[in-house]
């Protein structure tokens, strides 16, 4: 993985995950690092803890103090955009996990040090071809919503209909990410889609509510 830039006041970091070669890709080599100059890599030994260290942890407290921020995998079909973001499971069942719910155990545990009320909501959706489908919907095939443009909020959209589960310890995390892929595969059986033509966007909204002398304010 490479950083392009190590400034923290830099709005947008880049970073670059190299995963180990699979066996087709040891007969060549795949990606050259010619210089460690101005990039801090990322390599195939990097885990799954420090990728989640150096990319996401300092954007926790961003987040609860209200602000949003975007963690974007991008690459072509198999780079590791799915075990990098939600994780990998191994033959005996063991876990690794990726971004997504090491964020949540972060969050989690950042709210339960805090005086305030708190809730965390996620919701998980795909694009494909142009169209949104809820990955979290309780319906037998994955259903389509609708996306308008936020006019009371310049830049923002509406999701209609979009499914939002309230998250509070981690197990529900896994249970959902174990669905959406689910929902994922479904679908792209039925549309007889490659997952590299879709997009999937998991997005958690922390809600906070401060309990101060005076009152409570959110
Ligand atoms: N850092 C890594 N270490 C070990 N194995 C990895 C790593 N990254 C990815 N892999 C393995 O490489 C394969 C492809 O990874 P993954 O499914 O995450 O790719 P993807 O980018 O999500 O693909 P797609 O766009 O087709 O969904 C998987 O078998 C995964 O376990």
């Amino acid at each position: 993985m490479a950083k392009q830039s190590s400034k923290e006041e830099q709005n947008i970091n880049v970073f670059v995950r190299i995963r180990p070669n699979n066996p087709v890709e040891n007969e060549a080599k795949t990606l050259e690092v010619l210089s460690k100059k101005e990039i801090l890599i990322f390599d195939c030994h990097s885990s799954q803890q420090e990728i989640y260290n150096a990319v996401v942890s300092p954007l926790i407290p961003e987040v609860i103090s209200g602000y949003n921020c975007t963690v974007f995998a991008y690459g072509q079909t198999g780079t590791g955009k799915t075990y990098t973001m939600e994780g990998f499971h191994d033959q005996d069942n063991q876990i690794s996990s990726g971004i997504i719910p090491r964020a949540l155990a972060q969050i989690f545990k950042v709210l339960s040090n805090m005086n305030t009320e708190s809730s965390v909501k996620v919701s998980y959706l795909e694009l494909y071809n142009e169209e949104l489908f809820d990955l979290l919907s309780q319906c037998n095939t994955p259903k389509a919503i609708r996306i308008f443009e936020d006019k009371a909020q310049k830049g923002s959209v509406i999701l209609q209909g979009l499914e939002e589960l309230s998250v509070t310890e981690l197990g529900q995390v896994y249970k959902i990410l174990e669905q959406g892929s689910e929902r994922r595969r479904i679908a792209s059986t039925l549309m007889n889609s490659s997952s590299s033509r879709s997009h999937a966007v998991f997005t958690i909204v922390v809600h906070t509510r401060e309990i101060t002398v005076k009152g409570r304010s959110w």
